[in-house]
């Protein structure tokens, strides 16, 4: 096997000299203001190596990562009655679409889109005060990492609901089929507030070892989930983590793996690796351009393939 090291600083340094690098997520102005020239990338190995290469220490805004973080939340919540408002189907369409859900009784394609993913929040938000709610799974996120300095950047979450209209709609869409049990703008506030967690490459890297690790958390031992669940969860992160790109990563990539339009990517192999991936340039689909990339040349280097015994 090559060295990871030296796979790594490789991909880094063409990544840092690639001249397309997708356009920045503008439609929230706090993220418009990020450079696309960051790149940055770490692995954790199952056997406990960590390797990091480029901006691995600098924070990003993890968006639509948090899904996969929201939907275990959910889960332990409320077991398999999450899957009463949510189905498990790649939509094909747009992280933002609302054109399904009508014709579907207001009941999202999956968890990883925007709609399923207000879904699965509203779970975890109803009864509660937004705080409460944020607070269940930023305590998540810290436990998985081991570190309690993880949190929400403010202004992030601020810009995002100040312009969050499509969201708002899908919400209020889903609300008149009873999909959305809570007040809408308390689920929308702990939406955009998990959206707006920010992490670097190294904690996202450590936050989804569990994922790699049949749903054991390598650090105390703990079984976060079962290993059926985390099974589940990464067949969905395989067949929905990209939206209407999922296929395509598969095909490239074929790893299972969750992107944020903050132009992060949460990708699995199973029993290997946790891989995170940062740079914030994006397909016209909203994945990350370059961490899409970077991902195909690693797990092309590495053998790590779920397809590949
Ligand atoms: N794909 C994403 O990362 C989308 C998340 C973003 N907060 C939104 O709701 O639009």
């Amino acid at each position: 096997m090559p060295d990871l090291a030296e796979t790594l600083s490789d991909i880094t340094a063409r990544m840092l000299a690639e001249p397309e690098r997708g356009h920045v997520a503008d439609y929230i102005p706090e993220l418009a203001k990020v450079s696309p020239q960051h790149f940055g990338i770490t692995v954790i190995t199952a056997d406990g190596q960590e390797q990091s290469a480029g901006d691995a220490h600098v924070p990003f805004s993890i968006q639509s990562v948090s899904k996969v973080f929201a939907l275990v939340e959910a889960l332990q919540s409320h077991g398999e009655a999450v899957w009463a408002r949510v189905g498990r189907e790649p939509s094909g369409s747009a992280f933002n679409s609302i054109v399904q859900l009508e014709a579907e009784g207001g009941r999202p394609r999956n968890p990883f889109i925007n709609a399923g993913a207000i879904a699965v929040t509203d779970l975890i938000a109803a009864g509660h005060e937004p705080r409460e709610g944020i607070g269940a799974i930023l305590r998540l996120v810290r436990r998985l990492t081991g570190d309690p300095s993880i949190t929400v950047d403010g202004a992030v979450a601020y810009s995002e609901a100040a312009t969050g209209f499509r969201n708002a709609g899908l919400a209020n869409f889903m609300k008149s089929f009873g999909i959305i049990a809570g007040p809408v703008g308390n689920t929308l506030d702990v939406y955009f507030h998990q959206c707006a967690i920010a992490m670097t490459t190294r904690q996202l890297a450590r936050a989804g070892r569990f994922l790699m690790n049949a749903g054991v958390c390598p650090d105390s031992g703990n079984a976060i989930v079962t290993p059926e669940r985390s099974r589940r969860i990464a067949a969905l992160m395989l067949t929905c983590g990209h939206y209407d790109a999922s296929g395509d990563f598969a095909f490239k990539v074929g790893l299972p793996a969750k992107s944020g339009v903050g132009g992060g990517i949460l990708a699995i192999a199973p029993g290997q690796a946790s891989i995170a991936v940062w740079s914030p340039g994006l397909s016209p689909q909203g994945n990350s351009l370059l961490g899409t990339q970077a991902l195909e040349d690693l797990s092309r280097a590495m053998g790590w393939n779920v397809f590949q015994p």
